[in-house]
């Protein structure tokens, strides 16, 4: 069964949680002691039923506790499909766990409510969604009952929205209108917007197409090991052994090994006992190749006809994540899959005000500061764009004074001085 890594953004008070509750509990994905606790508490909405948001609070507190714990994350599932849920803290203080929780996600769920329409909040969480590259993105316009589940007012906030996600270039956005604390289009279509003829959240959730096509030819092997038995009737075995990090290797397939730049044809594939003709990202393989190349543990095999980047100078864009502001002094560890390089911040290009999507020049970048910067690594980096290849597009930085990861780094452009 598929599973689907989603996560959840919105101002505070919107009802992220009572969302998030309110998915669990029509699934029947809550446990019987959770059940009852729910049923024991005081804690209940102004028409008596129970508040759904106490499921997450337990999350809360966690968050709440101070910045060692990033993202908590809730899974479900339904007949059809797993769910991991990141529970992302909305507040701009949070900008960096969003990142984080939201980097591997294939769907975000921007809530908005249908009160208040498109706020500073919704403009900075599309943001992050267009600058992570999330490809789907459902905008769930909540406590439709408080506006009379009026047609009118979901027409006006989607149109708002639109606009806002043609500016961020973002591709699929499903605008979907619910209560979460009702249960309209939650789980079950709602009986108040007959106007509406989609899918519930859940029905979405479930059927959603998140299938990763763009980066079926770059096929990306970083080598772990070099498998070589000592023993005579397999003297003549070697096989590079790792996980493949993105795309497919099919048998026959030219395949180039970086740095070298040495090629080859690939002979066979194994997976334990078997022989697959192909391999796709997230299995782990051994492969053969007819000739015999020099490669050792480190190196990256690739698909000859899609190359990846290579370059010591980088244009990236970068969140901020640690509390001592980015310092072009200070030389830091960049970790690019496997590999880790020296690197040092040559030019901040740009700093975005994240509310209003406003390019600035910065003479300073701190916590949860988002922007552009070029960066220059002391060894050469076979690198994809990230909008080409998230998988082999990403990076981060690392202080080696402190071992902490200071930034995340979304790769753009090769640096062209
Ligand atoms: N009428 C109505 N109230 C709702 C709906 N969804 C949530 N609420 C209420 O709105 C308030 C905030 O909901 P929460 O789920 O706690 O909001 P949140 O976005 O998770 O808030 P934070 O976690 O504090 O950021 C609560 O009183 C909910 O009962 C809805 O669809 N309709």
């Amino acid at each position: 069964m598929n599973l689907l890594k989603f996560f959840t953004a919105g101002s505070v008070d919107d009802g992220k949680s009572t969302l998030i509750g309110r998915l669990l509990y029509d699934t029947d994905s809550i446990l019987a002691d959770q059940l009852e606790a729910l049923q024991q508490s005081n804690r209940k909405n102004d028409d008596g039923t129970i508040d759904l948001a106490i499921l997450t609070d337990g999350l809360r507190a966690e968050r709440e506790q101070g910045i060692t714990i990033d993202v908590a994350y809730k899974y479900f599932q339904t007949d059809k499909r797993k769910f991991i849920i990141a529970d992302t803290p909305g507040h701009i203080q949070y900008t960096r766990n969003m990142v984080t929780g939201a980097s591997t996600a294939k769907l975000a769920i921007i809530l908005i409510d249908a009160r208040n329409g498109v706020v500073e909040q919704t403009i900075r969480h599309s943001y992050l969604v267009s600058l992570l590259g999330i490809e789907h993105v459902v905008v769930a316009l909540n406590k439709m009952d408080m506006v009379d589940y009026s047609e009118t007012v979901f027409n006006a906030i989607t149109e708002k929205y639109k606009t806002l996600a043609d500016e961020l270039k973002l591709k699929e956005v499903t605008f979907i209108p619910v209560s979460a604390l009702k249960g309209d289009n939650i789980v079950h279509e709602s009986k108040h917007m007959e106007w509406y003829q989609g899918r519930s959240l859940l029905h979405f959730l479930e059927t959603v197409d998140v299938e990763d096509k763009q980066s079926y030819n770059l096929a990306r092997m970083p080598v772990q090991w070099v498998v070589r038995p000592q023993t005579d009737e397999l003297h003549d075995y070697r096989g590079y052994a790792g996980r493949v990090l993105s795309g497919s290797f099919k048998v026959n397939d030219r395949v180039t090994v970086l740095p070298s730049g040495s090629s080859s044809v690939i002979e066979r594939i194994e997976i334990f006992d078997q022989r697959p003709e192909e391999v796709h990202a997230g299995q782990s393989v051994t492969l053969h190749l007819k000739d015999n190349v020099d490669i050792s543990r480190g190196d990256v095999l690739v698909n000859a006809d899609h190359l990846p980047q290579n370059s010591k100078l980088i244009e990236a864009d970068v969140c901020w994540m640690d509390a001592r502001p980015l310092d072009e002094s200070i030389t830091y560890l960049l970790q690019h899959n496997s590999k880790v390089t020296k690197a040092k911040i040559n030019e901040i290009v740009y700093k975005v005000d994240i509310n209003t999507l406003e390019k600035e020049n910065a003479v300073d970048f701190k916590l949860n500061d988002i922007g552009r910067v070029v960066i220059k690594t002391a060894d050469e980096l076979a690198f994809d764009l990230y909008t080409d290849n998230k998988a082999n597009g990403a990076a981060i930085l690392i202080d080696s004074r402190t071992n902490l990861t200071v930034a995340a780094l979304m790769f753009r452009a090769v640096a062209d001085y």
